[in-house]
């Protein structure tokens, strides 16, 4: 087993606990702060936080931390991921919140660097590693809508319900069709592509890189093993990278390939896959670990099962059905 594996490989248990805070203020902007001088990672822009004290609470040590650091308190925080990583000699596992409101003025109570920069422009900064699993985190939307083939709905049905999709705010698309050829999955996606920026979604194809930058595309979304066959990362990083798992080695994978998100299934039974052994959730949270990057929960679940998913450190749910309103 997958799980057994990495228990034993990966002891958890040493890891330090660390509080991490995201403000964003009504610009839309997020606070970032500088490592000061004589601490891991000096130099680099971190988002505030620390260490759990022993018998603190996560949420005690992020309020703790915000307010030594920048002076903040009355926090109201939304958990974003969890994750671990290695950072120098000893694995981190980072908690991440989103804050919105606050009192009290920011301000780098320890001496260090303030800075509330637009995101677009946090590229310009050296981040600590990971931070980009926190930003994907951050950004990413809920509810991932895979499309239906086109053979199967009808192409007269499919075209009305794409767009009633997309108008009931399906911020997210990954156009599935796997009857196409090349030449033909590019035509139609060409198609999609424009009605997705339209609507301002965003929408990765199924295919290979060049393709992806031929059409302009978000980005591709890949099962694990082409990603294996591929061995490195194929897209620039202002692409989106996903990828299909079914296991905690899947996932491993992915993170080590720079994967940005990854979509873990099956949660519960579906008619689309009815081989499948479903992993239920406590299964999915064995795979799903602590891996650095977003990942949604697929298969039999809609919009209601959400907040369980997030509940299980799911960036949310991925689907076919539940979200096409065709
Ligand atoms: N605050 C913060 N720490 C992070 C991030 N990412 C990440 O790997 N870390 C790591 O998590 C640890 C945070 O501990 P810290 O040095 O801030 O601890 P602290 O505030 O309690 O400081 P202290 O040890 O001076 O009391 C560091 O090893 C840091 O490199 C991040 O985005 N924010
Ligand atoms: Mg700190």
């Amino acid at each position: 087993m997958d799980s057994a594996a990495h228990t034993q490989a990966e002891p958890h248990a040493q890891a330090l606990e660390i509080a991490v805070g995201v403000l964003v203020d009504r610009q839309g902007r997020l606070l970032i702060a500088q490592r000061r001088a004589g601490t891991p990672g000096a130099g680099r822009w971190e988002f505030p936080g620390g260490k759990q004290e022993p018998g603190e609470s996560m949420f005690d040590c992020l309020a703790r931390e915000l307010d030594e650091e920048i002076g903040v308190r009355g926090l109201r925080a939304e958990p974003v991921i969890r994750f671990s990583h290695a950072h120098g000699d000893r694995p981190v596992r980072l908690h991440v919140w989103r804050i919105d409101e606050w009192s009290g003025q920011a301000q780098g109570r320890e001496g260090q660097r303030l800075e509330w920069v637009e995101r677009e422009a946090l590229a310009d900064y050296q981040l600590l590693p990971a931070t980009g699993a926190i930003l994907h985190a951050l950004f990413l939307p809920d509810r991932y809508v895979i499309t239906p083939s086109m053979a199967a709905a009808g192409e007269q049905a499919w075209w009305p319900a794409l767009e009633a999709t997309l108008a009931d705010g399906a911020p997210l698309l990954r156009l599935r069709d796997h009857a196409l050829d090349d030449a033909a999955y590019q035509a139609l996606a060409a198609r999609v592509l424009a009605c997705a920026h339209a609507h301002g979604a965003r929408l990765l194809i199924d295919r290979d890189s060049d393709m992806c930058e031929a059409l302009g595309a978000d980005g591709v979304h890949w099962p694990v093993a082409r990603l294996l066959a591929k061995g490195k990362r194929p897209l620039a990083a202002h692409r989106l990278l996903a990828v299909s798992a079914h296991s905690y080695s899947d996932l491993k994978a992915a993170t080590r390939l720079g994967a940005d998100f990854a979509v873990l299934s099956p949660v519960a039974p579906t008619p689309t896959h009815p081989g499948a052994s479903p992993l239920g959730w406590d299964g999915w949270n064995e795979a799903r670990a602590e891996h650095a990057l977003p990942v949604y929960a697929l298969g039999g679940l809609g919009g209601e099962d959400i907040a369980t998913a997030r509940a299980h450190n799911a960036q949310g749910v991925a689907a076919i059905r539940a979200f096409w309103r065709g």
